[in-house]
This record gives C-alpha cells, sequence and structure tokens, in this order.
C-alpha cells in the first residue's frame, strides 16, 4: 500500500448510533429547488435539452439573464408543512435539500454571500422552516452543498498562477464559512451530501477537503458525510489511492444502481435517482421515460436487498408547488410502503441465493427474511434455495396476512405456492428462518 496522510481513515463501516440510524432509514427524498426553477429548462421560447439545474451554462442563457433571475424568486405557494407531509405519506424516512447548488444560490439568508434568499422578494430563509416540518414529521434532513460555486468571483476550476492561488484559498475559507454557518443555523440536521468537487482546483487539494471533513466532525459528532467530498493528496475521488473507500458510504450512485452484491465491496451506500431519465430541477417539459411507481419500488428494494440506501429526487416549481407526476408518484409509493414498509426499513442483505422472483432482504440482526416478488413465474411457484444450516420454519404473505406452506424440494431448496398469479404491485412473503442443524430433510411434506 501507498502511504497516504489524506486517504481513508477507516477501513469497514462507520459502526456509531448515527450511521446506524442512516442504515436503518434505507428510504430518502432529493429536493433540488431553486432559481432553475424559474426558466424551467425554457428560455426565450426554446428548450434546453440538459437537465433544468444547469440551465445557467446553456449557450442560449446569458449569464448575466440568469445571475438576474433572483430578483423575481417568491415561492408564494412553498408550504413546508404540506411537503413533510406528503414525504411522510410516501414513506421517506430522511430528505436530502440542495442549500447551494453549482449556481450559488443560497437558500438560506448566509451572512458569507449577498446572492441568498435576503435578496429575493421572499426575503425569509426557506431552509429553517424547511428542517423544522420535516423533523417534526420524523424525517431526519441531509443538507447538499456544491462545492462548485459559479456566481462566487473567487471559485477556480482549477489554479494556473498565484492569483489563482490566492483566490482559491479564499473560496475555501468561504466554504468552511458556510458550511459551519449551516451547521450552527440548523443544529438537528444528520449529515452533508456534497457535490461539485470534480474540478482540478478542489481535486489538488486533498488535504484541505480531508480537513474540512473532520472540522466539521468536530463542529458536530456523528455527522454523516459521503464519499464525494474527499480527495487524497494524489487526486483519487471516492476510493483513495490504496482503493480504500473515502467518508462513510459509497456516494457515487447517481442513476445507476449496483447490479449485484459484490459491486459494492461491503461498503455501506446509496443512491440517488430521478423520475425522468436526467432531471434534478424542475423542468416544464419532461422527455422520454418517467418512472412509474413499481419501478421506483424495485429500485428501492433492490437497493436495500443490496445492504445501500435508495433516495428520490423531486423537483419543486418556482411557487412551491410539486407537478402533478411527482405528487402521484409519492401517493403511489406510499400506498405500498404503508403495507409493506417493513420489508424495506432497517432491512439488509439476506445472504440467500439470488432467485428470478426478485430480491430477498433480511431484517437487520434478526432471522426474518422478506421475499419481494416482482416477477411471478408461470408455475405460481417460487423457488427458495437457503444457505447451509438454514431451514425454513414458515412463510406468509404481508398482504392479508395468508400462511404459505413451504413444499421440501431437495437439501435446503423449497417452493412456495403463490395462491394467484397476478398482481398490480409487488408481493412481499416473510420467511421465518432458523439457521443451526441442516436436517437432510425439510420439515414440510417431502417432494411427491
Ligand atoms: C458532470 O455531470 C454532472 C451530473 C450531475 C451533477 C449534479 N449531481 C446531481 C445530484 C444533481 O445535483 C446534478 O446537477 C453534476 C455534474
Amino acid at each position: 500500500t501507498i502511504a497516504l496522510q489524506h486517504g481513508a481513515h477507516r477501513t469497514g463501516n462507520r459502526t456509531d448510533a448515527d450511521m446506524a440510524r442512516w442504515r436503518s432509514l434505507r428510504f430518502g427524498q432529493f429536493i433540488h429547488w431553486g432559481l432553475y426553477a424559474i426558466p424551467g429548462g425554457e428560455w426565450n421560447g426554446k428548450t434546453y435539452n440538459g437537465a433544468a439545474e444547469w440551465i445557467r451554462s446553456w449557450k442560449e442563457m446569458p449569464h448575466e439573464e440568469y445571475d438576474k433571475l433572483y430578483r423575481q424568486f417568491n415561492p408564494v405557494n412553498f408550504n413546508p408543512q404540506q411537503w413533510a407531509a406528503q414525504a411522510k405519506s410516501m414513506g421517506a424516512k430522511y430528505m436530502i435539500i440542495t442549500t447551494k447548488h453549482h449556481d450559488g444560490f443560497c437558500l438560506w439568508p448566509s451572512k458569507y454571500s449577498k446572492y441568498t434568499i435576503a435578496a429575493t422578494p421572499w426575503k425569509k430563509d426557506l431552509l429553517g422552516p424547511m428542517i423544522d416540518a420535516y423533523n417534526k414529521a420524523g424525517i431526519d434532513v441531509h443538507l447538499y452543498f456544491s462545492i462548485i460555486d459559479w456566481n462566487h468571483p473567487d471559485y477556480r476550476a482549477s489554479l494556473k498562477n498565484a492569483a489563482d492561488s490566492a483566490a482559491g484559498k479564499r473560496f475555501q475559507l468561504f466554504v468552511k464559512n458556510q458550511l459551519a454557518e449551516l451547521l450552527q443555523r440548523y443544529p438537528t440536521i444528520k449529515g452533508f451530501w456534497f457535490d461539485g468537487t470534480w474540478d482540478d482546483s478542489w481535486k489538488n487539494d486533498g488535504a484541505f477537503s480531508d480537513e474540512l471533513e473532520q472540522y466539521l466532525q468536530s463542529l458536530h459528532p456523528g455527522l454523516v458525510m459521503g464519499s464525494r467530498l474527499r480527495a487524497d493528496e494524489k487526486g483519487a475521488r471516492h476510493f483513495d489511492s490504496n482503493g480504500r473507500l473515502m467518508g462513510d458510504y459509497e456516494q457515487g450512485w447517481e442513476r445507476k444502481l449496483p447490479a449485484t452484491i459484490e459491486d459494492v465491496h461491503g461498503n455501506d451506500w446509496e443512491a440517488v435517482m430521478t423520475v425522468p431519465e436526467n432531471q434534478w430541477g424542475y423542468h416544464a417539459k419532461w422527455t422520454g421515460h418517467v418512472k412509474t411507481v413499481n419501478e421506483i419500488l424495485e429500485m428501492l428494494v433492490k437497493s436495500v436487498s443490496l445492504n445501500g440506501n435508495f433516495v428520490l429526487n423531486f423537483g419543486p416549481k418556482a411557487d412551491g408547488t410539486f407537478r402533478t407526476e411527482e405528487q402521484q408518484l409519492a401517493a403511489g409509493i406510499g400506498q405500498w410502503m404503508k403495507v409493506n414498509g417493513e420489508a424495506v426499513y432497517n432491512g439488509t442483505y439476506a445472504g440467500f441465493e439470488k432467485q428470478d422472483w426478485g430480491y430477498y432482504i433480511r431484517k437487520a440482526g434478526t432471522d426474518s427474511v422478506y421475499m419481494v416478488v416482482f416477477n411471478i413465474p408461470v408455475s405460481g411457484s417460487l423457488r427458495v434455495k437457503l444457505p447451509a444450516r438454514t431451514e425454513l420454519t414458515g412463510a406468509s404473505m404481508l398482504l392479508g396476512n395468508t400462511t404459505l406452506t413451504p413444499e421440501w424440494i431437495g437439501r435446503n431448496e423449497y417452493f412456495l405456492h403463490l395462491p394467484g398469479k397476478t398482481t398490480d404491485s409487488p408481493v412481499v412473503i416473510l420467511l421465518k428462518t432458523v439457521t443451526g442443524e441442516n436436517k437432510d430433510k425439510g420439515n414440510f411434506e417431502k417432494a411427491k
């Protein structure tokens, strides 16, 4: 291994209570909200085909035009209690809010910048009421913070000369001050979700990112921060130059999921997902495929079955309301979570051989293993293959609490026969298992 000062400082996952809490929540809501919601992906009658929150970088959007948008930001229909109620009914247990995206506009009245909500017709802090409402609804809040800041005069993508280095130093102090300010103003937040850390100016100063992470932990012990913040002193990101994960969880799963348990290398991880192919901020015209409730549920369940968290993104409109598609998704997901959420919360990798019908999820530290079925075979029979010395002692469908009598078909294999083959939402079965001596036959009738 390479001697590193600013690589990973821990091998293996964090085992403290704050991290265990983050791990138990499993399902989060991302919210991208800011000035980009005003144009909503359109300008001068033209449609921007990129991600709406990147419209300032579009050649058809003059920077000075974008930078004046704050003068009209006035979310008169913003109702944080309603936002929190929607997230609660969807079954989200934590929420990540963009405090400042790449454009540099701050949703809170930062004393370190003029480019904040205080300069808008709305004037008032948006983050405080939001955090309070979500916390009151029993939902943890994490703060998204972009290091890249297109508005700040001292931001440099790379440092080419002494003047750049001086600006870079001023900018690093600005970042440190804003993050300390956020922790001081919002002490109940549980973590930071950093973004915009790919430029050389950041990548080439691993020491600063390491010291910053430690500084934030000292201000707020237990803070949860993903792998996207840090670079090591050789510019390696997410994984240091010895291949060890930096930060508290792998934060690279953006609009994609791991395929197998091997892909996560035993690390805590989180996936963040858009409803359309690639829109985080509000875009008036969604094009291409818009994900359905069942698609989102499968991504959530697959993530949990592979020991990860899943975060679904919402992009509120400039007036503070949510578009119909997002409202309907939240309701549909919540309907399923109300009955089946016990299979998601505190869910972990079960250690069973993956089957085609769907995913296994083990309730953390127990012998309770859930089967979440997305693909009912034409036979209507679900194959269950248990690890050695594990026996099946019971099975029941959550819906209607219907008991299933496993048919033993071989050493440690069973079939569960579903009462019917049609369903319009995932079927959840709770397995009771015991791990001990593996008898050469199951407790249930032998194969005919
Ligand atoms: C260079 O490619 C990207 C893609 C997405 C992002 C941002 N990360 C997501 C979580 C959104 O905030 C998106 O704007 C930044 C750079």
